[in-house]
């Protein structure tokens, strides 16, 4: 029964065409059918009720509807999942490496179509966008190949590890880098010989599918890489499902407790890639050219939308002045405006609530005592059919304190809070003075300072005489509240597998019996 109701439901053509895409332009694509997948298709949805609308952050229209899935959705999910872990898991390395390269090399040459629907549905500028795509497909490169290690033990007996899989593994992402996210969860998780049933976030349901129909394409099995829709009740049945081997998060401080809580019930492993109010040091030493620069990837990319930003931005007092000079007058030439032109460098925010959040936390830190010197503000661009968008301008913040809000809370928007500081080790405390630890940065032409800061700052990353680099080579995670496990790098091997012992015994056995 349940596979014709399968058959019924199963959609195996592509959700967009590479024409339909390339034709768009903001404010013209049209997102129809089913937005999840499993079972090597996108599936149609049982009850369409609880639909809700999912927004073009640049025009402030409607893009699609985002169907949530419920439990006997969530189920037939994770069972196809698990039929599929149990013949992917048994290929050899190599085989599956075949297939992850295959998938790559699809996203390569899909990329400029991905990052436009990325960019439709996310608001980012298109710049950004197509880098975030080649990170994805450089990131399901990586992972494409494992290994064991092999032990010797005395008269001629060894030992031997196994990496092995852990089943069925769950994603649930953010609405910040939806299809990067999915690919850092899924490259590891697949590499390893696992399956994933991915969750993206509500607000970013649209790219996710197109990675599980390039998946799909490369030949993995039907399906490996599962994708269900929805909120926190479609999320919190993928946690409790008893399939479930394994939960890597990225969202929020709050939600990563429960997702921990959820998992503890049934023993499961969890990666948590939670938020940040990461700090970025600049000492009177640095080159200044480079610091201002660093001071504005570290907070302006993705309209400040991104978890390990340095919106902390230390300067020793002695060169505060020409720093703040430089830093407004590059802020201000910002470019804000249609995501899809190249020359934008700021698109929109998320949603109109997040925009307002944002908004607020700039009042706040007014009404605190902070001094705008430049943006902040909501932002009309020129262009007619973006005046619904959710724009605002970039916002460098003066006279700031280590108690302001803005000092102490996560903003995720385009907002720089600059403090003055004097000596190292009293920045080192005021940087170390939060419950985050995700990121930090150093700017300094003092080697052995650099390396001295970096080694007590406490952060997962820490980033001298630059910001914001995260190739996939590299493990990136969190210290304190920010999560804990990684993603990227070969660490993450160690997160979407479990290391079995084989001992040998080569001779006779030994009783004391
Ligand atoms: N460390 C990182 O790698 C990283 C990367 C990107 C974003 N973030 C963080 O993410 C946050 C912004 O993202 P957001 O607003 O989407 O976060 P969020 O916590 O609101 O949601 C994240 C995801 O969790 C799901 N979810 C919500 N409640 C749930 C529940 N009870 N059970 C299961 N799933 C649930 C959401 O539907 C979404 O898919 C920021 O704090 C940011 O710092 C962290």
């Amino acid at each position: 029964r349940e596979r014709a109701i399968m058959a019924a439901q199963l959609l195996r053509t592509p959700l967009l065409s590479t024409a339909v895409i390339r034709s768009a332009s903001t404010g013209t694509l049209e997102v129809k059918g089913p937005l999840s997948f499993w079972g090597g298709g996108r599936v149609n949805p049982l009850d369409t009720k609880k639909a809700e609308p999912v927004y073009e952050p640049a025009t402030g229209r409607v893009l699609c509807d985002m169907v949530p899935c419920g439990p006997d959705e969530v189920e037939q999910a994770v069972k196809n999942a698990h039929a599929a872990y149990l013949k992917w898991s048994k290929l050899a390395g190599m085989e599956r490496a075949r297939v992850m390269l295959e998938a790559a090399r699809i996203i390569r040459e899909q990329r400029d179509e991905i990052a436009k629907v990325e960019v439709i549905n996310n608001g980012k500028s298109i710049t950004e966008a197509r880098v975030d795509i080649d990170v994805a497909w450089q990131c399901i490169e990586y992972y494409a190949g494992l290994a064991g290690q092999h032990i010797q033990l005395p008269g001629g007996s060894f030992a031997y590890t196994r990496r092995e899989p852990l089943g069925v593994c769950v994603g649930i992402g953010a609405w910040n880098y939806p299809f990067q996210i999915a690919a850092w969860k899924s490259a590891p998780a697949l590499a390893c010989g696992n399956a994933m049933v991915f969750k993206p976030s509500p607000m970013t349901p649209v790219t996710a599918v197109m990675l599980a129909e390039i998946y799909a394409q490369a030949g993995v099995p039907e399906g490996l890489f599962n994708v269900v829709q929805g909120g926190a009740e479609t999320g919190s049945l993928l946690c409790h499902h008893p399939m479930v081997a394994k939960v890597s998060f990225t969202g929020s401080v709050p939600t990563g407790k429960k997702i921990m809580e959820m998992s503890a019930k049934g023993v499961k492993p969890v990666t948590l890639e939670l938020g940040g109010k990461s700090p970025l040091i600049i000492f009177k030493d640095s080159e200044l050219e480079n610091a201002v620069k660093g001071a504005l990837m570290a907070n302006f990319l993705s309209q400040g939308e991104v978890c390990c930003n340095g919106t902390r931005v230390f300067v020793q007092r002695e060169i505060m002045p020409q720093f703040l000079e430089e830093v407004v007058k590059r802020t201000k030439a910002i470019p804000v405006g249609d995501p899809l032109l190249d020359g934008t460098r700021m698109g929109a925010l998320i949603s109109r609530p997040h925009l307002e959040r944002v908004l607020g936390f700039i009042s706040e830190a007014k009404k605190q005592g902070a001094k705008v010197l430049c943006g902040g503000e909501p932002f009309v661009p020129s262009d007619s059919k973006l005046k619904g968008g959710y724009f605002m301008t970039p916002c460098v913040l003066d006279n700031c304190r280590d108690d302001m809000t803005c000092v102490k809370e996560e903003i995720f928007g385009p907002v720089m809070s600059v403090l003055p500081f004097d000596t190292e080790e009293e920045v080192i405390e005021r940087a170390n003075n939060t419950t985050f630890g995700l990121a930090a940065g150093v700017f300094t032409r003092d080697v052995a300072r650099a390396h001295r800061v970096a080694e007590n700052l406490q952060a997962g990353t820490c980033f001298i005489n630059n910001y914001n680099i995260s190739p996939v080579e590299v493990p990136f995670g969190g210290y304190k509240m920010s999560g804990f496990g990684r993603e990227n790098g070969q660490v993450t091997i160690e997160y979407y597998s479990q290391l079995k012992t084989v001992v040998v015994e080569m001779g006779d056995v030994e009783s004391l019996f």
